[in-house]
C-alpha cells in the first residue's frame, strides 16, 4: 500500500452515529443527560437497537485496548455483544425506556393512614465505577382524601425504573421520591434505602460489610416527628 493512501484525508464526511443524533436532540432541547437521567423521549423508534450496536462496537474497542484476544478466546468472542445488551436493555434500561405505566385510582375511601411498602429489592450501579449496587427500599406514604393511589406492584416497577441507571444513592432516593410524589400527591412521603456497593467490596477499600443507609422525608414526614418515628419504628422491626 502506498504511504500517501494511508494518510489520505477522507473524502466523505464520517457517518453520524446514533448516539450523536440522540445527543444532538438533547442539546438542542437544552435537556440534561446525566448518567441517571431518563432520555427515552429523545430516542426514536428503532434507535435503541442501533444504539446497542454502537455500544457493542465501542466495547469491542475496549476489549482490544485491554489487549484481550477476542478472536481466539471463545469466552470473550461475544462479550461486547452481551455487555451492550446488558447495558442498554437491562442494567441501564431506566435511562432509555419510558416510565412504566402506573394507573392511578382515586382515593374513594379517603384513606389518610400511614402505608408502608417494602422491602423492595433494587439493583443499580454506581456512576463512578459502574459497579453494582444491590439494596432494599422502604416507601412510606401518607395519603389525603384527594391523593391518587397506585397498584402495589407499581412501587416496585417505578423503583426499578429509577434504579436501573448509573446512580449515586443520595440522588437515587430523591429521584424515586419525585416520581412518587408527582403521581400520588400525598400529604407525606418517606423513603429509606439500604444498599451494598460493590465498588467498596470488589475493589478499592475492599470492605465487605459496609452498607449505606439514606432517606428522604417529605411533607408530613418532615414536619411531624411522631409520624416519622412511627415509620422508622415499623421498619426497624422488619429489617
Ligand atoms: N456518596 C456516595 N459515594 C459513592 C456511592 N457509590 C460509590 N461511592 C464512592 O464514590 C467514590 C468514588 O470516587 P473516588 O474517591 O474519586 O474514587 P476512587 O479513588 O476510585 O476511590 P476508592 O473507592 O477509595 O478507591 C468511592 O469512595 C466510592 O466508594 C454513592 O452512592 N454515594
Amino acid at each position: 500500500m502506498l504511504l500517501e493512501s494511508v494518510f489520505q484525508e477522507p473524502t466523505t464526511a464520517p457517518e453520524v452515529g446514533v448516539s450523536d443524533r440522540i445527543r444532538h436532540r438533547l442539546i438542542e432541547a437544552g435537556q440534561r443527560f446525566h448518567a441517571n437521567d431518563n432520555i427515552a423521549a429523545f430516542i426514536h423508534d428503532g434507535e435503541l437497537d442501533e444504539l446497542r450496536t454502537e455500544v457493542k462496537q465501542k466495547l469491542q474497542g475496549l476489549l482490544h485496548a485491554l489487549v484481550i484476544d477476542t478472536h481466539s478466546d471463545h469466552n470473550v468472542a461475544d462479550t461486547a455483544k452481551r455487555v451492550a445488551k446488558m447495558f442498554v436493555h437491562e442494567v441501564f434500561r431506566g435511562r432509555y425506556e419510558k416510565a412504566p405505566a402506573a394507573t392511578t385510582f382515586p382515593n374513594v375511601s379517603q384513606l389518610n393512614e400511614l402505608m408502608i411498602v417494602g422491602p423492595v429489592t433494587v439493583r443499580s450501579a454506581c456512576s463512578h465505577h459502574l459497579c453494582p449496587i444491590l439494596g432494599k427500599v422502604w416507601i412510606g406514604v401518607l395519603p389525603n382524601a384527594s391523593s391518587d393511589l397506585i397498584g402495589l406492584s407499581k412501587y416496585a416497577r417505578l423503583a426499578e425504573w429509577v434504579m436501573n441507571r448509573p446512580q449515586i444513592q443520595e440522588e437515587a432516593v430523591v429521584m424515586l421520591a419525585d416520581e412518587l410524589e408527582h403521581r400520588l400527591q400525598p400529604d407525606g412521603l418517606a423513603i429509606v434505602m439500604e444498599a451494598s456497593h460493590f465498588c467498596m467490596h470488589w475493589r478499592g477499600v475492599k470492605d465487605n460489610d459496609a452498607l449505606m443507609h439514606n432517606s428522604v422525608m417529605r411533607g408530613a414526614f418532615l414536619k411531624n416527628a411522631t409520624l416519622r418515628l412511627e415509620f422508622l419504628n415499623l421498619l426497624g422491626n422488619r429489617r
